[in-house]
């Protein structure tokens, strides 16, 4: 079924389209998100993962102070210097006048009038003398020499790693401003599927349980459930009408079999197709709609590679869009042998990096993921294909 029910208005994304080209999917997933998730205020250690809201601003000089750099003597002038005392990090020293020098700790505030640092082992004492060479400003990090004050560090939009949190603490932040994580709800669809234990005859191990949630947490995600919906339409739609998620990803239940009541229960819960099957393998039937109340769904298709080619077509971009992630660029790395093209659809290839490129694996039906378990990162292979030596992009794996 298309074109389900329009009571939410998508004007960036346009009609819904059938088996849209890939790449045009992957966009329309993007732009999905009208608009990033609003901003909060966190504490540094609750802020990893999530997206900058605004740009973060050194609230010191980085260093604060003239420091040292090295172990050994600040000396002020020409040497010979006597020597006069000792500082260590976290003193506040006193001036230093010419022909003195003060033994120094890394990192400690350089006394006022030195102009220079002697390393402990290029100095020697004679007679009660340090003796060494020194140039002007040697060994010494000048106040400012990283950021100023009030300087850019990072634009909004950079996602929180943890130099990112080292950086803002060294830079006297205590809280970030970052975006609201996405709420995730994951709903597996099939009566067949099995939690735990070996699957008995018809019976299936749930594999995509185990496999989404890391990657849809890898994405700034915040999951609020998962849960098993079995093949009912009734309680899929009532779950789909009432998931209180950002995004509701389903898995199965998205082609034409008798129990594939995934469009059906879209249409009753009032959803918008913005994507209805894809142009791609695997993963043709993977799509996306827009739930009421500003909410989106990722349908995947159920065989598990195709849910996993679902998953980086269109769950991670609108998550990382609403996480406020900005764009990825399109990296292309080149092929080691030829990856074979279908001749309408792009193919999503598992794939391992060598000296001479990019080598598929084998294991990459839609319902495997022997192939994808071992991959480092999965090929996007056009219609047609791409010769051994040329070029495909490359989508790195959550
Ligand atoms: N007549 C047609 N049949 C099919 C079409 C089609 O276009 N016309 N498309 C095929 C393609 S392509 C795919 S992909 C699958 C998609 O199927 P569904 O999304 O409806 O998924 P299900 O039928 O529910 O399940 C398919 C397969 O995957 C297994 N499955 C489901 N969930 C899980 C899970 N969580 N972990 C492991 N395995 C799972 C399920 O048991 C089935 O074996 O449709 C084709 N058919
Ligand atoms: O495209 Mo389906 O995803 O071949 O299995």
């Amino acid at each position: 079924m298309t074109g389900a029910l329009a009571d939410v208005d998508h004007p960036r994304t346009g009609p819904p389209v059938h088996d849209r080209p890939w790449p045009q999917a992957r966009r329309t997933a993007r732009l999905a998100a009208a608009a990033p998730l609003p901003a909060e205020q966190v504490r540094l250690a609750a802020a990893l993962g999530r997206t900058l809201a605004e740009p973060l601003a050194a609230v010191t000089d980085l260093p604060g102070f003239d420091t040292s750099a090295m172990d050994g003597w600040a000396v002020a002038g020409p040497g010979p210097w006597r020597p006069a005392g000792r500082l260590l990090a976290g003193a506040a020293p006193a001036p230093l006048s010419d022909g003195t020098a003060v033994e120094i700790a890394t990192g400690a505030q350089l006394p006022p009038g030195a102009t220079g640092v002697l390393r402990r082992e290029h100095g020697r004492t004679v007679r009660g003398l340090l003796h060494g060479e020194v140039g002007p400003g040697q060994d010494v990090r000048p106040r400012g020499q990283e950021c100023r004050r009030g300087e850019t560090l990072l634009p909004a939009g950079t996602r929180v790693t943890a130099p990112v949190l080292g950086l803002a603490a060294a830079a006297g932040h205590d809280v970030l401003v970052v975006r609201r994580r996405p709420t995730v709800e994951l709903l597996l669809l099939g009566d067949e599927l099995l939690d735990s234990g070996v699957p008995g005859p018809g019976l299936v191990r749930d594999a995509l349980g185990p496999l989404l949630p890391p990657w849809l947490a890898a994405a700034g995600a915040e999951q609020i459930g998962v849960r098993g919906v079995g093949d009912d339409r009734d309680l899929l739609r009532e779950a789909l009408r009432h998931s209180p998620a950002d995004v509701v990803v389903t898995t199965g239940g998205t082609a034409a079999g008798p129990a594939d009541f995934l469009h059906a229960a879209l249409a009753e819960a009032g959803a918008r197709l913005l994507v209805d099957g894809v142009a791609v393998r695997p993963g043709h039937p993977m799509l996306l709609a827009a739930l009421p109340g500003g909410r989106h769904l990722v349908g995947l298709p159920g065989n598990p590679l195709a849910a996993a080619a679902g998953a980086l077509t269109l769950a991670l971009p609108l998550l990382d869009a609403l996480a406020g992630r900005a764009e990825p660029p399109i990296r292309t790395e080149s092929a080691a042998v030829d990856l074979p093209g279908n001749p309408e659809d792009t193919r999503l290839v598992p794939v391992v990096r060598t000296a001479d490129g990019l080598v598929p694996l084998r294991f990459d039906g839609p319902a495997m993921l022997r192939g994808l378990a071992l991959a480092e990162a999965v090929a996007v292979v056009p219609p047609g294909g791409v010769p051994a030596g040329g070029r495909a992009e490359v989508l790195e794996l959550p």
